[in-house]
């Protein structure tokens, strides 16, 4: 048995790993769930999967907890903030972290979860992006278990056999839907509006990452967790366009051979390949039908329609320091688009000139507290570039 944490419950990540947990009662315990907002949703789920542990952001969500907690049941053990979060991913019961915390706000526990040595199943980009070879060295030193949620990269992952062909891969190739505006006229992108942008053709998914789809910067996040992940540099790295999202990546390999991974556009599948790694486990997704599949198309991406790809390979190509400003930039700006606060097409500038700045300054990234400071920090720029009105 397994006693899992899911930072993050609440979310899309949350629920399709859940119900994995639910198909395999026999494998799975829940021992710690955390959310942000949705007090009442966690209240449910830490009720259904009988959580001893949960984690709530600061006091008045203690309240708001308790008051949606049956009187009659026992109250699981409350927990709170960032400590709450470091202290359940190091707390012994915990034998693996689901890491589904959205932005660096994720970053923390997954690296404490690093450090104690667990076994991290990783759907949080953002940390890798920002960490890098940092949270990989911290993975390695305290011999925890790194496996990759994130589609494309389970995909990798699996055409690997689990890591054995790393040394014979000549190049990656990441599949990319190219979001809700694949082929909108490129006049009209300053004009679409966050409803538009989380409306992504393929995947239900939490609205940060939909619109990071949209832009086509979850691309470029991905490419640089790829860097990571697998260890080769950018230019071994390609992005290509396949609307159908069916086949999730791809491997070169030395003597030419290619491998894929294709299936539905359900997370479950991927969260149940690392939940029960080494093992397969049934995902209580519905087989896939080879008779809806018509065509599969693949073609190069347009850096002037996604300048957010463009960019995160520049970043990458920088350094550390550049890929945290890309993030930390990215992340500031997107809040502020989904909330009317800023065009779609102003995204891409925001970052362009949160790199712009950062190549001007001398950043050393040698420990993770340089990662949190020049986050920081770049948020605090990327707030001075946003426009005054839109
Ligand atoms: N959804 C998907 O299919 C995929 C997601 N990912 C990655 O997984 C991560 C989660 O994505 P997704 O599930 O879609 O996102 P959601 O927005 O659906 O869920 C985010 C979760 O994080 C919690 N949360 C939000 N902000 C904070 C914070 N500041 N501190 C602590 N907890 C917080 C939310 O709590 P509350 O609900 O209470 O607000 C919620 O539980 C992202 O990094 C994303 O890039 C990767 C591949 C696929
Ligand atoms: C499901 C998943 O892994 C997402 O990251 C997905 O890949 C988003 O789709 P695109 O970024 O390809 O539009
Ligand atoms: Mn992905």
């Amino acid at each position: 048995m397994q006693n899992i944490t899911i930072f993050g419950a609440t979310g899309s990540i949350g629920d399709s790993t859940l119900d994995i947990v639910r198909r395999h009662p026999d494998r799975f315990s829940v021992y710690a769930l955390s959310a942000q907002r949705r007090m009442q949703k966690l209240a449910q789920l830490a009720l259904e999967f009988g959580a001893k542990v949960v984690i709530v952001p600061d006091v008045a969500a203690v309240d708001v907890f308790r008051a949606n907690w049956p009187a009659h049941q026992a109250l699981p053990e409350i927990r709170m903030g960032e400590r709450g979060l470091c202290e359940t991913a190091r707390d012994p019961e915990t034998d693996c972290v689901v890491a589904a915390i959205v932005g660096i706000a994720g970053l923390a526990s997954a690296f404490e979860a690093a450090q104690a040595g667990k076994r991290i199943l990783l759907a949080n980009k953002e940390a890798l992006v920002a960490a890098g070879s940092l949270f990989m060295q911290t993975v390695q030193a305290h011999n925890a278990q790194l496996l990759p949620v994130d589609s494309e990269h389970n995909a990798i992952f699996q055409c690997l056999q689990n890591g054995r062909e790393q040394q014979h891969i000549q190049r990656l190739i990441l599949t990319a839907s190219g979001g809700p505006f694949r082929n909108t006229a490129i006049e009209e992108l300053e004009h679409v509006t966050p409803e538009q942008a989380c409306r992504h053709p393929n995947w239900s998914m939490g609205q940060k990452i939909s619109v990071d789809s949209a832009t086509m910067l979850n691309k470029g996040l991905e490419v640089i967790e790829a860097h990571f992940l697998f260890g080769l540099p950018a230019d071994r790295i390609d992005v290509v366009i396949h609307p159908e999202s069916t086949v999730h990546s791809m491997v070169e390999f030395i003597d030419g051979s290619l491998l894929a991974q294709l299936g539905n556009t359900d997370m479950r599948i991927p969260i149940s390949y690392v939940m029960g790694y080494p093992e397969r486990i049934d995902s209580n997704t519905p087989a896939f039908d080879l008779r809806k599949l018509q065509q599969l198309n693949f073609s190069l991406p347009d850096f002037g329609r996604f300048p957010c790809l463009k960019l995160a390979f520049e970043a990458l190509r920088a350094g550390q320091a550049e890929c945290i400003a890309l993030n930390a930039a990215n992340e500031i700006a997107v809040a502020h688009f989904l909330q009317g606060g800023l065009r779609f097409t102003q995204i891409a500038q925001v970052i362009e000139q949160a790199l712009n700045w950062q190549s001007g300054q001398d950043s050393a990234i040698g420990h993770i507290d340089d990662v949190f400071q020049l986050d920081l920090l770049v948020r605090e720029r990327a707030r001075a570039f946003l426009p005054a009105s839109v």
